[in-house]
């Protein structure tokens, strides 16, 4: 299958370009920036030197021109671009009989209203909405393998949702919100330059509070209020987020562990039991490493990921091989 991707220079589009290069059964067709860009004609390993001799691809500006190769040459098209551009440019792709696989929170949520409050535009094309799968990859496969729009899961919610739906489903979680702490590393920003981001500016601090996008982003693939509050860490990849859920009464350590392994046989997926996951355990890696503590009715959850390769480009991948009909993790385990 023939794979371009659009916003190859940015910090997912890079990661998913070195996946598909890499993997058994894709082709990486084409790379492409904006028509305007700075880097365009520029080679992925010109500004990636650790993918030196694997992306010798020309950057290339998405123009008329651009859309028509595509029509001729694609069969699946990645957008690694920021939410608007990738609202603009999906139903153009999709008009073409192309499969979509958005990185983006374009089309993840349920209703324009929530792209009102959350995202700070009115989507245009909210019809779309209803017919996006859900790109969380271990849990909603069968709408992924058939549909022609994905949404690919966002970082954080990849790794709260993992961690949270065992327990959503199997009826242990009481009514109140769950408070969800989450540290990222500083490609989450994206490769933009900005003074938050900058070396000399970043140490350890909250955003968002109350109104990241990813709170109702969690709430609606879970079912359950979450309090969400994401932090910015000084490393460069990775996300860990320590989640604080109140049980039912009476719900006891053997039946949590017994919820979890319903994620046992997922090999992207690492239960690690009462031991502490880490950022050093994640970083490059396709995995999410979850792990929980108990007492009485308190569970403190602890999840991590890399946010570029299970929270963005791994499950991106995991995507398009369902698409193909291939076990999710090809290209990704033993691979990397
Ligand atoms: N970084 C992360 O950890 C994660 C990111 N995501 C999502 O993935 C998307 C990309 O994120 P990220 O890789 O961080 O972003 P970056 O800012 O690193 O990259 C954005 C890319 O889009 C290109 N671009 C910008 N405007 C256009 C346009 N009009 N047409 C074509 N290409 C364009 C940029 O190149 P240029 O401007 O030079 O044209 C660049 O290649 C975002 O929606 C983000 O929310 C999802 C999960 C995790
Ligand atoms: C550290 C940082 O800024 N992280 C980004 C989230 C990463 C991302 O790009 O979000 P999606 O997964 O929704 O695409 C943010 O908080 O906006």
């Amino acid at each position: 299958m023939n794979v371009v991707i659009i916003g190859a220079s940015g910090y997912s589009g890079a990661e998913l370009a070195s996946l598909v290069a890499k993997h058994p059964k894709l082709t990486l067709q084409a790379c492409y920036v904006s028509e305007g860009s700075l880097d365009k004609d520029k080679l992925l390993s010109d500004l990636y030197p650790e993918h030196l001799g694997l992306l010798e691809y020309p950057l290339q500006p998405l123009t008329a021109e651009a859309f028509q190769d595509i029509e001729n040459n694609a069969d699946y098209v990645c957008l690694c671009t920021d939410h608007k551009v990738s609202v603009d440019l999906a139903p153009q792709f999709l008009a073409m009989g192309k499969k979509v696989f958005d990185l983006s929170g374009g089309f993840r949520l349920a209703g324009n209203e929530d792209y009102l409050t959350y995202y700070g535009f009115a989507h245009e094309h909210p019809e779309l909405l209803a017919q996006a799968a859900y790109g969380l990859a271990e849990w909603n496969s069968d709408a992924i393998s058939k549909a022609n729009l994905v949404a690919v899961a966002g970082c954080y919610p990849t790794a709260a949702l993992n961690s949270l739906k065992p327990l959503k489903e199997a009826g242990l979680l009481a009514d109140q919100a769950i408070i969800v702490n989450a540290v990222s590393g500083v490609t989450g920003a994206g490769r933009k330059a900005s003074v938050n981001t900058h070396f000399c500016e970043v140490s350890l601090a909250p955003y968002g509070l109350f109104n990241h996008r990813h709170t109702p982003e969690i709430e609606q693939h879970l079912g359950h209020p979450v309090l969400f509050t994401p932090h910015l860490g000084n490393f460069p990849r990775g996300i860990l987020e320590t989640i604080y859920v109140q049980l039912k009464p009476g719900v006891t350590a053997e039946q949590v562990s017994a919820a979890y392994q319903v994620l046992a046989n997922e090999p992207l997926i690492r239960l690690l039991g009462n031991k502490i996951p880490s950022i050093k355990g994640v970083a490059k890696q396709p995995f999410v490493d979850i792990a929980w503590q108990q007492k009485g009715e308190q569970l403190i959850v602890m999840s991590a990921i890399d946010n570029l390769l299970k929270g963005a480009a791994g499950q991106a991948l995991q995507c398009i091989n369902l698409a193909m009909g291939e076990p999710h993790h090809t290209g990704l385990v033993g691979a990397l």
